[in-house]
């Protein structure tokens, strides 16, 4: 964490909705557009002599200055509709996360403004939607509307944007009453005191007063150099069942049945429960089908434990502890590790058990949980995650051999967890090669769409100057090709030129497998060996008509069916598409 420096800070913020800006209509308040022409009236949130003075545009408010040399400019984006934020979803707040996806390059930092009502969900989900976060984002809001005399909405939303523009606190965070929290430790405790929110197992990374005081131990520090990754694909078919004395087994049954794939249990004190058979053998009968349960307590403070044996019970029917997580960030814990592709239940719940975003505290001896144990390499990674803060060095110089071992294997948890520490997966190992290029020759698909939709760079040249697509060639993976190619993946001049040899020898021992990847990679499959001649040649010679057939096919522009079609490559450096979320647009 550092005070940001530079003469001017950007900033967007994104009005979603909620009580700060709600008007009354027919006696209910409702969500109100038109903030942003709010604030401009307001000359705490708005220096219109300084704005003229510079030219700026239109849609750029600026806040008087808070330090001489720096100037905090913003841009408000209102979303289409406006929501009271009872009525957010998922669904909306994956659109918040890729308007800042979108607009991450031109900004440093976000403020969010929210409803309270939900908005310790909306900050749980945010935190895990956003991963490699290198930028402050702060969530905030109000119990009463800005335009009313006594609110609470001037001082949230200024503090908000003031800590977003003056510090860089790489995390999502909440902004309220002068308390700035990591955003998936709070909870909503008040209806109407200014205080709404509560972060009970992890004190404020910030506290404003006449002075700001950061509270640097805690924040979360920024690892690698890796672009953020949103992460859209969040587990909807999740959900949250609190029990209370004598519940019945029969509902608990009901509440589990599919399509639920995860819930969270809220349980009395630190983790227990009824120990009627009927009830844990409907837990253990919705594990073992393969529902993720996670045990969160329902007391506002401490963790789940087991002290008792009415919390053993339930671990022992397959549940999973939540230590010291709030419902809030349990639930959105289980979408994100929920909705990750291409794990096995175990991985599963090996990243439900690990603190991934700060959202938990971990006994002080972690243990190595099994499933990592079983292979050699989950052993390493292992090993990894238990090194010491001051071991952080070696662990940086292993992670990308490791991450190259991992992707080689198609071990995608491995990868997953050396992701969830922060690690770059676009380093290169001792031999010059990337997680790509490991993959790509290991034919693991899945290691390469993980990889890619991680941003990667598709043509990585290794130290040898080959890429992942000619390593891929080699070993004839035509999906992996197909995935490269998909992406942007070409081979280089050189790889072409080479390629004419090499189709030649395979041309020369009926390798018509190996021709076929070339040909899928973008190769002319006319390009002459080293002798002149090219594989058509050579296969005449060889009188191999199989070879002749394929070729003269292949050549002819004639695509084997067999193969199926190869989609052209996209042009490069074409980003996401659309600047617009929630239909919103800059006021
Ligand atoms: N204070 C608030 O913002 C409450 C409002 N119902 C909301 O969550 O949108």
């Amino acid at each position: 964490m550092a005070r940001a420096a530079g003469p001017e800070r950007r900033l967007l913020a994104i009005y979603t909705g909620g009580t700060i800006g709600m008007r009354s209509e027919r006696g209910v308040l409702v969500p109100g557009k038109g903030l942003a022409a709010v604030l401009r009236t307001l000359p705490m949130f708005h220096d219109e002599g300084h704005a003229q003075a510079c030219g700026l545009p239109e849609d750029t408010l600026v806040l008087p200055p808070a330090c001489p040399e720096q100037r905090v400019m913003y841009t408000v984006l209102e979303c289409q509709p406006l929501f009271d934020s009872s009525d957010m979803t998922i669904t909306e707040w994956v659109q918040i996360a890729q308007t800042i996806e979108r607009h991450y390059g031109q900004y440093h930092g976000f403020v969010v403004i929210h409803g309270t009502d939900t908005m310790a969900f909306a900050a749980s989900v945010l935190s895990f939607m956003l991963e490699n976060l290198q930028k402050t984002v702060i969530l905030t809001g109000a119990q009463v509307p800005i335009h009313a005399l006594w609110n609470d909405g001037r001082e949230n939303l200024l503090g908000a944007l003031l800590l977003a523009g003056q510090y860089v606190i790489p995390e999502v965070c909440l902004f309220f009453q002068n308390q700035l929290f990591r955003g998936n430790r709070v909870t909503k405790v008040d209806t109407r005191r200014f205080a709404a929110f509560c972060s009970p197992n992890l004190p404020p990374l910030a506290t404003v007063g006449a002075d700001v005081t950061i509270n640097r131990e805690l924040v979360r520090k920024v690892r690698g150099q890796g672009r953020l990754v949103v992460h859209g694909g969040m587990e909807r078919d999740v959900g949250l069942l609190r029990l209370y004395p004598g519940i019945p087994a029969t509902l608990v049954r009901v509440f589990l049945q599919p399509p639920l794939k995860g819930v969270v249990l809220e349980t009395f004190g630190s983790g227990n429960g009824p120990t009627k058979p009927d009830l844990l053998q409907e837990l253990r009968e919705a594990a073992e089908r393969g529902l993720v349960i996670v045990n969160c307590t329902h007391c506002l403070q401490g963790a789940v434990t087991s002290d008792y044996g009415a919390g053993t019970a339930l671990a022992g029917a397959g549940t999973i502890s939540g230590s010291d997580m709030t419902s809030e960030a349990a639930l959105a814990k289980l979408s994100y590790v929920l909705g990750l592709p291409g794990l096995s239940l175990d991985g599963r719940k090996e990243l439900l058990a690990r603190d991934l975003r700060g959202e938990m505290t971990l006994p002080a001896t972690d243990e190595l949980r099994p499933s990592l144990r079983d292979s050699t390499l989950g052993r390493g990674v292992a090993q990894l995650l238990s090194l010491s803060q001051e071991a952080e060095d070696v662990r940086d110089a292993l992670v990308p051999s490791l991450a190259c071992a991992a992707a080689h294997a198609g071990d995608l948890e491995a990868l997953q967890v050396l992701a969830e520490l922060g690690s770059d997966l676009s380093l290169e190992d001792f031999g010059g090669q990337t997680p790509l290029h490991s993959a790509a020759r290991g034919g693991q698909a899945g290691v390469v769409t993980m990889l890619l939709q991680r941003g990667l760079d598709v043509n990585a040249r290794d130290r040898d100057g080959l890429s992942p697509l000619l390593l891929a060639v080699r070993g004839r993976h035509q999906g992996v090709i197909g995935l490269l190619r998909a992406a942007g993946a070409c081979l280089s001049p050189q790889e072409l030129e080479d390629s004419g040899t090499e189709l030649c020898r395979l041309a020369s021992r009926a390798d018509c497998e190996g021709l076929r990847a070339w040909w899928q990679a973008g190769a002319d499959l006319r390009q002459p060996g080293y002798d002149g001649r090219s594989a058509l040649h050579v296969a005449e010679a060889a009188g191999n008509l199989e070879v002749v057939a394929l070729l003269q096919s292949l050549q002819g522009g004639v695509g084997d069916q067999a193969l199926g079609p190869v989609s052209p490559p996209p042009p490069c450096g074409v980003g996401p598409g659309g600047d617009c979320v929630l239909g919103t647009e800059p006021v």
